[in-house]
């Protein structure tokens, strides 16, 4: 295949000649009229053409074609450092070639085009895309307009384009619509809206099998169909922990090419209901932070820093059991001081150990997340305690306010999760431990935090305080349309959580009829509360008691996992996907 494709000839860009070669893999072109000292070559990964034309055509500004018989223009990935992000950030190269006929023009054309699709088989032809048009400062129609859909456009790529005017529309069109004849979901939007595409493709896929999603016993189907996220939201976590930069081109074009990562999801159980996570299943403060920043959505992507604050200030803590199913420790370890980049050598090896060529594992699970056991793969390990924080993360779960994340050594694509715990503690202790986030120390040393890789979490209430007891935990204020209504009801854990329970979708509750945002539960009641809430991504949990399980690569993204900026320079253009990238970062 690879001698049918090769072409080599001499092409000119501008006036200079230059000997250019398409092999199988590469389009390289060097200047020949130089001296032999300053020769260069470009080399551009045949996966990374991002699209070939006739003529001179430029895309930015604005599309310009001059119809030239004897020119042709190559569109291609190139890459360049960012400031303060770890991965890198692409943008659209651009080349024009003139040819000494029309008929070798062709030829490069075809050999080209021909060579993109062998190469990168898993370049979408047709998406679905969502925007979210108030997610983080509400600019994601203008970021999908301006810079990405003239980029699809050049690739041929047609997308089906729908402008959500509801919250969980995106999660519903997923579940309920035909998506035949498309390749992949794409969001334009922040971690909320990756939830709802993450909930409907998973969902979907399950109803599809013919899989009741909900039961914590069954292996869930893979889903078939690809995830895009063009990021304009507050926090962008996904987005940054999977590419390495939040930047919308750069998102576009991993699209564009084809980029294939798995992802781990981890399902969080509470009786009949489930919801999926790939970030932060987290109890305490994070779910505290959660419920205080839901009052303050008008301050944008800030509303976490108040909210943040205000929490630390509370000075919380919540009694606890935790179980919990450790990983295999000799494949890898939360602190092994390494990084998942692309190539990653342990999500590679977990894929074969994932995927065994065996069926369903059969039954895991009895009622109540009592008998778990996984095929004696390690036993279940017990604490209790008063905790500040409890954390489950899929991956590192990196992001601006935090650029190496809550487990700067969580994989991608491994097959476990890094549960975090925080003991409680004094104040300074815990804020040195929430400081650690925003440098490149490590959060985990600490005495009063532990970290273990896992394969599943329970959490439970301690004796006497189970869900479903009377005790009285605080207030709620609540939001009907646009008016503010205080304390409408009082929760406890008998009433209200339960209720909620039967009633929450997204972000708002279905309260006897009427639809309801709960904005406070906690700071404004005059007793402290005695529990949290569940902190899944971004969405608050109705439900206390809870079982989460891992479940490996259910999800592929277009993305590749976050390029190593420091090896650039060992490769003109592009990056050696064959290698492992799982290098040490100190
Ligand atoms: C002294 C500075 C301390 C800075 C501490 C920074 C810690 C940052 C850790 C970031 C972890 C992000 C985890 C990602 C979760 C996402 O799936 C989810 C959906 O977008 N986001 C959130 O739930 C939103 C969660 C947002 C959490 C923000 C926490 C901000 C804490 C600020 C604390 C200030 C204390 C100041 C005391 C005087
Ligand atoms: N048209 C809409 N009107 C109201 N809410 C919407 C609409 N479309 C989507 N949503 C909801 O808005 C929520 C927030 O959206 P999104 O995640 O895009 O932004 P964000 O919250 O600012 O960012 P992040 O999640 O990264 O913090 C999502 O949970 C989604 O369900
Ligand atoms: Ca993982």
């Amino acid at each position: 295949m690879e001698t049918d494709l090769r072409l080599e000839s001499s092409l000119w860009i501008g006036n200079k000649r230059y000997r250019a070669v398409l092999t199988g893999w590469h389009f390289k072109w060097t200047e020949v009229d130089k001296k032999n000292a300053g020769k260069k070559t470009v080399s551009v990964p045949v996966a990374e053409v991002v699209g070939v034309e006739e003529g001179r055509v430029e895309i930015l500004p604005q599309k310009s074609v001059e119809d030239t018989d004897k020119d042709f223009t190559v569109f291609y990935v190139k890459r360049r450092r960012s400031g303060g992000s770890c991965g890198l950030l692409w943008s659209l190269g651009r080349t024009q070639f003139s040819c000494p006929s029309r008929v070798l023009r062709d030829q490069w054309i075809k050999h080209l085009r021909t060579a993109l699709k062998t190469h990168s088989p898993l370049r979408p032809h047709r998406l679905l895309v969502f925007i979210n048009p108030f997610g983080g400062k509400k600019k994601g129609r203008e970021i999908y307009h301006s810079l990405v859909a003239p980029l699809f456009e050049l690739a041929g790529i047609s997308s089906h384009v729908i402008v959500t005017e509801r919250a969980n529309q995106a999660r519903d069109h997923l579940l309920k619509k035909d998506l035949t004849g498309f390749d992949g979901v794409v969001c334009v939007g922040g971690d909320g809206m990756f939830s709802e595409i993450l909930h409907g493709l998973i969902g979907r896929t399950q109803q599809e099998a013919g899989l009741c999603e909900s039961d914590p016993t069954v292996t869930l189907q893979p889903c078939p169909l690809h995830m895009g996220i063009i990021p304009a939201g507050s926090t962008d976590c996904v987005c940054y922990a999977t590419v390495g930069v939040i930047d919308p081109v750069t998102s576009a074009l991993h699209i564009i090419i084809g980029d294939s990562q798995p992802l781990d999801v981890c399902s969080v159980h509470h009786a009949s209901s489930v919801r999926y996570s790939v970030s932060l299943v987290g109890y305490g403060f994070y779910g505290d932070v959660l419920v205080e920043s839901e009052k303050h959505r008008w301050m944008g992507p800030l509303r976490y820093d108040y909210s943040g604050t205000v929490v630390y200030l509370s000075n919380r803590s919540y009694a606890g059991v935790v179980q919990y199913l450790p990983a295999d420790p000799l494949l890898s370890s939360p602190r092994d001081k390494t990084r998942c980049l692309s190539g990653c050598s342990v999500c590679s090896k977990s894929t074969e150990r994932l995927f065994p060529h065996t069926s369903d594992s059969g039954s895991l699970y009895s009622s109540h997340f009592s008998q778990y056991s996984n095929d004696s793969e390690g036993e279940w390990v017990s604490v209790e305690g008063r905790f500040r924080c409890i954390s489950l993360t899929c991956m590192s779960s990196s992001c601006a306010r935090s650029p190496l994340g809550l487990s700067p050594s969580a994989h991608l694509a491994d097959g476990t999760g890094d549960l975090i715990l925080v003991w409680d503690t004094h104040p300074l202790n815990f804020l040195k431990f929430l400081h650690r986030h925003t440098s490149t120390q490590d959060q985990f040393d600490l005495p009063f935090v532990e970290v273990h890789r896992v394969k599943a979490v329970r959490f439970s209430l301690p004796e006497g305080r189970e869900e479903g007891g009377h005790e009285e935990i605080g207030q709620l204020n609540c939001r009907i349309g646009d008016e503010e209504r205080e304390c409408v009801d009082t929760v406890s854990r008998n009433g209200s959580q339960q209720h909620l329970a039967q009633s929450v979708v997204g972000r708002e509750i279905m309260n006897e009829h009427k639809m309801v945002t709960p904005i406070l539960c906690g700071l404004c009641c005059k007793k402290t509360p005695t529990v949290s809430v569940w902190n899944c991504d971004g969405e608050i949990l109705p439900f206390t008691e809870i079982f989460c399980k891992i479940h490996g690569q259910l999800v592929r993204l277009y993305t590749r996992g976050i390029e190593d900026g420091s090896a650039m320079n060992s490769c003109s253009q592009g990056s050696d996907k064959s290698k492992s990238r799982c290098i040490l970062y100190e």
